[in-house]
């Protein structure tokens, strides 16, 4: 039933990322539309589109489609994934029949939103689509045990959400998902800059800045950013610099709201497998768990071994991908919800 073309689709808040079998990832551009707002039109799409973000005239719109892990704009959503499906089959020949398509869910996910992204997905020109729990994408795509009988620990920090997950014997065991993750530490940057200093940043700049200096804990031997923004006060454009220490003080909030997801999860887990995750460590996955010290600070607050999955912005997409050639555990689920 299943072929060489089929799909599996990361559906990212900050980025879409698009498995094909046998071939890996074939697709990876940032989740963002562009659209020409009298016409509908789209202008641009994926990075492209992102270049556009805040430097748009009043006819254009650069929007992400996609917000904390769910559809927030179906249409173009649904668009969107219609046009890397097309990009996945044109890159590797034209696709012979319409592709099958699993994509990943939020583990939080409610029925309405999970059948919202099965029909988009349809929409989009898959022959049929399936979903899966993110963290156990991420969990697959780390290449943990998941189908053994132990206990393994996922946090994939995305854009928009974190799913924390202890998975044994191809299930979740339990698990958390919150709505704060990448984006929220952009915000949180946002927000520290234009109180302390009265300047303007837009989200682009807030994103480099925590990629370039941003840390979880003290950051030791970072230099100052030079950063350029709006005075609040004159309306000019005005360039600061910004230190490790204070960019650090401003994600605080937002790391201690992973660290507290991962610790009520390690307290609702049985303790045959707290035993098999204090031997195997707890996995970061997502774009997030590059976030200097991250790994140091989860390790200190809940006492545990961390570790960064090799490629961590890859995990979902290549587990959601795999996750095909054990379709019939998820045949059901997208039938039930038909
Ligand atoms: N070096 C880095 N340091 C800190 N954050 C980073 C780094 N690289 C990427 N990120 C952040 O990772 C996030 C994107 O991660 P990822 O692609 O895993 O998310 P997503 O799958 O699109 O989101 P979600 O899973 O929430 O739907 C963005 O917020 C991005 O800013």
């Amino acid at each position: 039933m299943f072929g060489s073309k089929d799909l599996g689709i990361d559906l990212g808040t900050a980025n879409t990322l698009v498995f094909m079998k046998g071939k890996g990832i074939v697709v990876r551009e940032p989740s963002v539309v562009a659209v020409q707002t009298n016409t509908k039109q789209i202008v641009a799409v994926g990075n492209d589109a992102k270049k556009m973000i805040g430097r748009t005239p009043g006819n254009i719109v650069a929007t992400r489609p996609m917000k904390d892990g769910v559809i927030a704009d179906y249409e173009t959503t649904a668009t969107m994934m219609k046009y890397y499906i097309q990009q996945a089959g044109s890159k590797k020949g034209l696709f012979s029949r319409n592709p099958y398509v699993m994509v990943c869910v939020p583990s939080g996910i409610t029925a309405v939103e999970e059948r919202a992204v099965i029909d988009a997905t349809r929409q989009a020109g898959a022959r049929d689509a399936f979903t899966i729990e993110e963290p156990f994408a991420a969990a697959i795509g780390a290449e943990l045990p998941v189908w053994e009988p132990t206990g393994s620990m996922v946090v994939d920090i995305g854009g928009g959400t974190t799913e924390v997950a202890i998975i044994s014997l191809g299930g979740i065991v339990t698990s958390q998902s919150i709505r704060v993750a990448g984006d929220e530490m952009d915000e949180a940057i946002i927000s520290y800059i234009r109180k302390k200093y009265n300047l303007l940043i837009g989200d682009r700049t807030a994103e480099t800045i925590k990629m370039e200096i941003g840390s979880a804990g003290e950051p030791e031997g970072i230099e100052p950013m030079d950063i350029r923004g709006r005075d609040l006060l004159t309306g000019l454009p005005k360039t600061i610099s910004i230190t490790a220490e204070e960019i650090s003080t401003a994600l605080r909030d937002t790391v201690y709201a992973i660290v507290d997801a991962v610790k009520f999860t390690l307290e609702q887990t049985p303790p045959e497998l707290a035993a098999d995750i204090m031997d195997r460590g707890i996995v970061l996955t997502g774009g997030g768990a590059l976030l200097r010290n991250l790994d140091k600070v989860i390790s200190k607050e809940t006492e545990m071994p961390v570790l960064i999955a090799e490629n961590p912005l890859d995990c979902v997409a290549i587990g959601t991908g795999r996750a095909l050639e054990h379709i019939e555990l998820f045949k059901n689920k997208a039938k039930e919800s038909r």
